[in-house]
């Protein structure tokens, strides 16, 4: 309240030389991951109770699973539940304590789960198509 704030502070309008760290780019991904695996939830179980409702909705569901969007939604359901698992391990080995809380740690734990969330992408998509 009435603070005196001084007017000519440093102001940066190049955006081309803000860069995010990797650790926050993980943090991003693993929000985002999760909300598309709330979405997805409802996604599965509106196709599950598709597929158990009689001999035709299971035929009805396999069709929908044969075309290239319905196939694309479900890679991009999967990839954003293995960023997630992987992302969330990487937290709760954090908050165990089972690795450090330091800027080094911090980035190679983040490029490890990106790393090893695009491997299962890419297995997601050979099961998938
Ligand atoms: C149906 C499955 C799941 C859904 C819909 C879901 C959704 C979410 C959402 C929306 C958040 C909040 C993200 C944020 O506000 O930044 C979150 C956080 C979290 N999720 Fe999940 N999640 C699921 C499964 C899992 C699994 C299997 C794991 C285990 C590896 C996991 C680990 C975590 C952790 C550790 C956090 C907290 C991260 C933090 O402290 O910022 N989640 N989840």
């Amino acid at each position: 309240m009435g603070k005196i704030v001084k007017k000519q502070r440093p102001v940066n309008l190049d955006l081309q030389t803000i860069h995010f760290p990797v650790s926050a780019i993980a943090s991003i991904l693993h929000r985002v991951s999760g909300v598309i695996t709330f979405v997805a939830v409802g996604i599965l179980l509106w196709l599950l109770g598709m597929s158990l409702s009689s001999q035709e909705g299971f035929q009805q569901a396999a069709d929908i699973m044969t075309g290239f969007f319905a196939k694309f939604i479900v890679w991009g359901i999967l990839t954003a539940l293995a960023y997630h698992i992987c992302g969330g391990i990487r937290h709760m080995l954090m908050d165990f304590g089972y690795l450090e809380e330091n800027l080094a740690v911090g980035s190679l734990s983040a490029k490890a789960a990106i790393g090893i969330a695009i491997i299962l992408s890419i297995l997601a998509g050979v099961l998938v198509w």
